[in-house]
């Protein structure tokens, strides 16, 4: 079931809800973001392993934080690279809109209908047991999927929008997946800011 509320919509992913907030930003920030983030963020592309063998990810990846918020992912130690100035009032923005102080952010710049992400959920164990996760669109609108934890079947799939922020409860990492497919619909830039925090953070 999903309903609307002025410039938010509520999605339910029984017991939770996820809360879309369209316009995230002043209008003005989200257009001077799809200029400058290509040349602003540290973006570089990953080698992954998968069933032995090794691929390039399907995007371009970049990881920031403050100091302290050191990360493991797939066995690596990622090391945060700072907030850059072009994030400082947006991470005030989305960290008000959310109600939560992050302290990181992973950033992906998916570049054509082909870039993607597999099944996951976001739940390392430096986000403690249930983190709040917001995930913030800019670009081309792209479709989100759910399904639970453990299963295969899709259970909802969720449009997001240039601007609108994607409010991920307590909870839901534990109980389902997430993924941004591949599509044969739209074919420009989308990038996406997820933030999170860093419940082990040192500084
Ligand atoms: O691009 C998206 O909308 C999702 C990104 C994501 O799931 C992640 O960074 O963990
Ligand atoms: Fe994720």
């Amino acid at each position: 079931m999903a309903f609307a509320v002025e410039n938010e919509a509520f999605f339910d992913l029984p017991p939770f809800q996820l809360r879309l907030v369209h316009g995230a930003l002043p209008g003005t920030l989200a257009d001077e973001l799809m200029t400058h983030l290509p040349a602003a963020l540290p973006w570089y592309q990953a080698r992954l392993q998968l069933f032995g063998q090794w691929h390039w990810s399907p995007r371009l990846q970049c990881w920031l934080g403050d100091p302290g918020t050191a990360y493991r992912y797939s066995g690596h130690e990622m090391r945060p690279e700072p907030w850059p100035a072009i994030l400082q009032s947006v991470r005030e923005c989305v960290s008000e809109l959310a109600g939560t102080a992050f302290n990181s952010v992973l950033c992906n710049w998916y570049r054509h209908r082909r870039d993607s992400m597999g099944w996951h959920s976001d739940n390392e164990p430096e986000l403690g047991p249930a983190p709040l996760i917001a995930s913030l669109t800019l670009g081309e609108e792209r479709r989100f999927q759910f399904r639970r934890t453990g299963e295969r079947r899709l259970f909802a799939g969720i449009d997001l929008p240039h601007n609108s922020l994607l409010i991920m409860p307590p909870g839901l990492q534990a109980n389902y997946q997430h993924q941004l497919p591949k599509t044969r619909r739209s074919d420009g830039d989308r990038f996406n800011l997820t933030f999170r925090r860093i419940e082990t953070a040192t500084a």
